[in-house]
C-alpha cells in the first residue's frame, strides 16, 4: 500500500533523523502518509516499538519540520506503531546493508582496551578516552565487556538500555557514547558468572545484533587478564588493535604484558602502553610515585611498542567516575583529563579515521 506524501513535506521530513537508528525517518518507512490541504500538514508517524524512549524527540522533530514548510498552519500528528510485518522489513534491510559490521574491510578502529589484573583504571582510562574522542567529532561505540566489574555505564551515568527493535538493539547513548555493557543485561547490581560458551555468545551479541551505525572508532573494556573473552574477541574481531593499561609499579607490567601476548597470540596488534596512577601531582610542582614508577615504560620496551600516555593519580578522576560525570568533559584541564585529551589526539592522529556512509534505499 502506498499512501499519499505530499512532496513538500517529504523534503522536510528527509531532515529529520531517527535518533538510535541514525537514519532520515521517510527512508525508514516511518512516515507511511503525510498530506497537505487547506493549511493542514496531516502526518501518521509510525514507531518502531511501542516503548521507543526516543518517541517525543522524534515527535518533535517531525511536528517542528513539518511547521517549517510554507503554507502549511497546522499540524496533525497521528502517532502510532509500525506493524510486525513492516518492522521486520526494516530490521532485515538494515541487516542487509551492513552484512558484517566490523568485517575486514569496516572502516571502524576497532580498540580493544585490556590489562593484566584489576583495578589499574583501565574501565576509567576506556571511559573518558571514549568521551574525549567523541568530544572531537568522531562517532564512537563503546563495548563493556568486563563481565565481572561492567562500570561503564556508572561511569558515563547512565542507566538506559538498548531499545529493541526486532531483533535487533539500538545502544543508548551517554556522554557522545554509543554503549552497550553485560550490566544492562543482568538484573539489579549482580555479578556474572558466565563461562566461555555464554560469554562468546553475548560478545558475538553486541558485535552482529547491535545496530552501531557508522562508527569511527569502537572502544571494548576488556576484562582483566587473559581470560575467555579475550579470546573469543580474538576470534570475533581479529583486525582490534589493543591498548594496554598498567600502573607503574614493576610487577603490573609484568601482568599487563603477558595480555599483550595472549591478544598478540590471537592475531590483534598491541597499539600501546598507557600507565594509569603515575604519581600524584603535589602542590609544589613534584610527582609524589605512590605506585613507584617505571612499569609504563618496562612494559612498552618489553613489548616493543611505544608508551603513549602517562596519567597521573587525580581525585577529580576518581569523584567524576564515581558521579557519572568523566573528567574529561567536567574537568577538562585536570592534568589526568589532560593526558587522556592528549591520548585521544594521537590515536586519531596515528591513521586517518573516516565514517562510512552507507545509505539504505527505500525497498
Ligand atoms: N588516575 C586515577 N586517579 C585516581 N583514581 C583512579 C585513577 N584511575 C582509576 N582510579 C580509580 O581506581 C578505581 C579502579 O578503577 P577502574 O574501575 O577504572 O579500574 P579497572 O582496571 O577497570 O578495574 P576492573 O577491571 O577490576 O573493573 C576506581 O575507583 C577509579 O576511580
Amino acid at each position: 500500500m502506498t499512501a499519499p506524501i505530499d512532496p513538500a513535506l517529504q523534503r522536510a521530513l528527509a531532515t529529520v533523523i531517527d535518533p538510535e537508528i541514525r537514519r532520515p525517518l521517510v527512508e525508514l518507512d516511518m512516515i507511511p502518509a503525510a498530506t497537505l490541504g487547506a493549511g493542514v500538514a496531516r502526518i501518521r508517524l509510525e514507531l518502531t516499538v511501542a516503548a521507543c524512549p526516543a518517541a517525543d524527540r522524534i515527535r518533535a522533530d517531525v511536528h517542528q519540520a513539518a511547521a517549517s514548510v510554507p503554507g502549511v498552519e497546522r499540524v496533525e500528528l497521528e502517532v502510532g506503531v509500525m506493524a510486525p510485518a513492516t518492522r521486520q522489513a526494516l530490521v532485515e534491510r538494515l541487516r542487509g546493508s551492513r552484512p558484517q559490521q566490523f568485517g575486514p574491510d569496516t572502516l571502524t578502529r576497532i580498540i580493544a582496551v585490556a590489562s593484566g589484573k584489576g583495578g589499574v583504571g583501565k574501565s576509567s582510562v576506556t571511559a573518558n578516552l571514549a568521551v574525549a574522542l567523541a568530544a572531537r567529532g568522531l562517532a564512537v561505540g563503546l563495548i563493556d565487556a568486563d563481565v565481572h566489574g561492567y562500570s561503564i555505564p556508572a561511569l558515563l551515568g547512565t542507566e538506559a538500555r538498548p531499545t529493541r527493535v526486532g531483533d535487533m538493539m539500538m545502544p543508548p547513548e551517554a556522554h557522545g557514547v554509543r554503549l552497550v555493557s553485560i550490566g544492562m543485561f543482568v538484573e539489579g547490581n549482580r555479578s556474572v558468572s558466565w563461562r566461555g560458551p555464554m560469554l562468546h555468545r553475548t560478545l558475538n551479541q553486541f558485535v552482529t545484533d547491535v545496530w552501531w551505525g557508522d562508527l569511527d572508532v569502537l572502544l571494548i573494556d576488556m576484562p582483566p587478564g587473559t581470560g575467555d573473552v579475550a579470546i573469543s574477541l580474538g576470534q570475533l574481531l581479529p583486525h582490534a588493535e589493543v591498548l594496554v593499561v598498567t600502573t607503574p609499579q614493576r610487577a603490573a607490567a609484568e601482568v599487563a604484558e603477558r595480555a599483550a601476548e595472549v591478544a598478540r597470540q590471537t592475531g590483534q596488534r598491541v597499539l600501546g602502553v598507557v600507565e594509569n596512577m603515575a604519581g600524584l601531582p603535589q602542590p609544589d610542582g613534584s610527582l609524589l610515585e605512590l605506585f613507584g614508577a617505571g612499569g609504563g615504560d618496562e612494559a612498552a620496551r618489553r613489548l616493543e611498542v611505544p608508551l603513549l600516555a602517562r596519567i597521573p593519580l587525580s581525585v577529580a578522576l576518581r569523584s567524576g567516575g564515581d558521579a557519572g560525570e568523566p573528567v574529561v568533559a567536567a574537568e577538562p584541564g585536570d592534568p589526568a583529563a589532560a593526558a587522556i585529551i592528549a591520548l585521544a589526539e594521537s590515536l586519531r592522529g596515528t591513521r586517518p579515521i573516516t565514517g562510512r556512509s552507507l545509505p539504505i534505499s527505500p525497498a
